[in-house]
């Protein structure tokens, strides 16, 4: 539970924290999340967007420290995803169901296609104000960042950003806001953008810049998962606008599976290779390290480097994961390598490769394949093959 935490005057954050929440949607989180609802009150009083639905009870207890659930009179809803809507249809049993829900277009039908309820709402879209007793909400439809049906919620007067999951860190420490945490909360914003929004990457510059033609000013930004950014806003605005633009920096990731070895012995050939050309490398076993660490580690690397055993005419099913995983997420501006040993048959560089051409990530060369055990002479090609590949990005970058 949170207590609730006045952010600004009769502004609340009243939602919760999932200490034990692991693995979301195939996404590893390491210190649990928080679903964040704001309460907004005055002479109306509105409620910002709920939390998943078996913490429905500490949402109701939350705002019952601040006032009777009851006398809600409306609820905002900026993103569908169950996260934040799943104790809807509770919260609006509470208050009274005719009570305006205000929501995109996109929002009233998605949320009928979850709740198969016709509540009352109250559509808006970018650049409409609504009124409610003495307090203004500004909203911005933000389509695909990251549902259709995605929304910022602003409160001019006050100047705060509710940005629903933009902005957001999977993290449920015992910090609610930027300052309280420093530095270390900018690797979980990081992760959360890579294995979030990465896809989205060209509608973020987009809605970035028009925010910039907006001139809003934005003194506090409450997303709805982790910390709220309340001394320095423009620090995550800058880091989206840097992550966005998915411009290369001088780093390689050398990502790979093996089952006796061989490959694996590939894999630090290459990455001696890369390291010899003074590129900064990560080797990192796909057993060992989750799919959206690795992906973490993607958004900036310049080159990637893919081994895979052949197993049964494929590639191993581990690899399959993590490139269906990664290709989901289209990394652009990657310079990549495949590499493997096999027995007979010998398709795991074909199919990596192929993977590479249907992300559009440049090849450095066809790759390496190795019968069997690799001896000294097939691990210094592995070798030359990481060179290749970090000479190739040293080029790219000195343009
Ligand atoms: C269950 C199994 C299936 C395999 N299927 C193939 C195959 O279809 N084609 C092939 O070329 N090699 C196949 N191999 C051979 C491996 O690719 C070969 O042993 C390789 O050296 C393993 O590399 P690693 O040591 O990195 O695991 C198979 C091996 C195993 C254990």
């Amino acid at each position: 539970m949170f207590t609730p935490i006045e952010l600004a005057n009769g502004i609340y954050s009243v939602g919760c924290r999932d200490w034990d929440i692991r693995d979301f949607h195939g996404y590893e989180i390491r210190e649990g999340t928080s679903y964040n609802a704001f309460l907004v009150t005055g002479e109306q009083n509105i409620l910002i967007d709920t939390v998943k639905s078996h913490f429905k009870d500490e949402l109701l207890a939350n705002i019952s420290r601040i006032m009777d659930p009851k006398k809600i009179d409306a609820v905002i809803s900026n993103h569908t995803e169950m996260d934040h809507s799943g104790s809807l249809p509770g919260i609006m049993h509470k208050i009274g169901e005719d009570k305006p829900l205000y929501c995109s277009k996109m929002g009233a039908q998605n949320l009928k296609n979850h709740f198969n309820r016709d509540y009352n709402f109250k559509v808006v879209g970018s650049g409409d104000t609504v009124i409610l007793g003495n307090r203004t909400f500004s909203f911005l439809e933000t389509r695909m960042l990251h549902w259709p049906d995605s929304m910022f919620t602003y409160l001019p007067d006050e100047k705060i950003l509710f940005s629903s999951d933009a902005f957001g860190q999977h993290y449920a420490g015992d910090q609610f806001f930027d300052d309280d945490i420093g530095d270390e909360i900018m690797p979980h914003a990081r992760k959360y953008y890579a294995n979030i929004l990465l896809h989205f990457s060209p509608r973020v510059q987009a809605l970035l810049s028009d925010v910039a033609k907006m001139n809003l000013d934005i003194r506090m930004i409450c997303p709805d998962h982790g910390v709220i950014w309340r001394k320095d806003p423009s620090r995550i605005l800058t880091a989206y606008d840097r992550w966005s633009r998915q411009e290369p920096v001088n780093k390689a990731l050398v990502i790979f599976d093996s089952m006796w070895e061989s490959t694996t012995k590939m894999a630090r050939a290459v990455t001696s290779g890369i390291e010899s050309e003074h590129v900064g490398v990560r080797l990192m076993n796909t057993r060992k390290c989750h799919r959206s660490d690795i992906m973490t580690e993607i958004l900036d690397a310049g080159a990637v480097a893919v081994g895979s055993p052949t197993l049964n005419n494929g590639i191993f099913p581990v690899i399959a994961d993590v490139l269906t995983y990664i290709k989901g997420l289209r990394p652009q501006n990657k310079i990549a390598a495949a590499f493997g040993s096999y027995g007979w048959s010998g398709e795991a560089v074909k199919i990596i490769n192929k993977e590479f051409e249907e992300m559009k990530w440049e090849m450095a060369d066809p790759g390496v394949k190795v019968l069997y055990v690799p001896d000294e002479d097939d691990l210094n090609r592995c070798f030359e093959l990481g060179a290749t590949l970090a000479k190739k990005l040293k080029e790219k970058l000195n343009g």
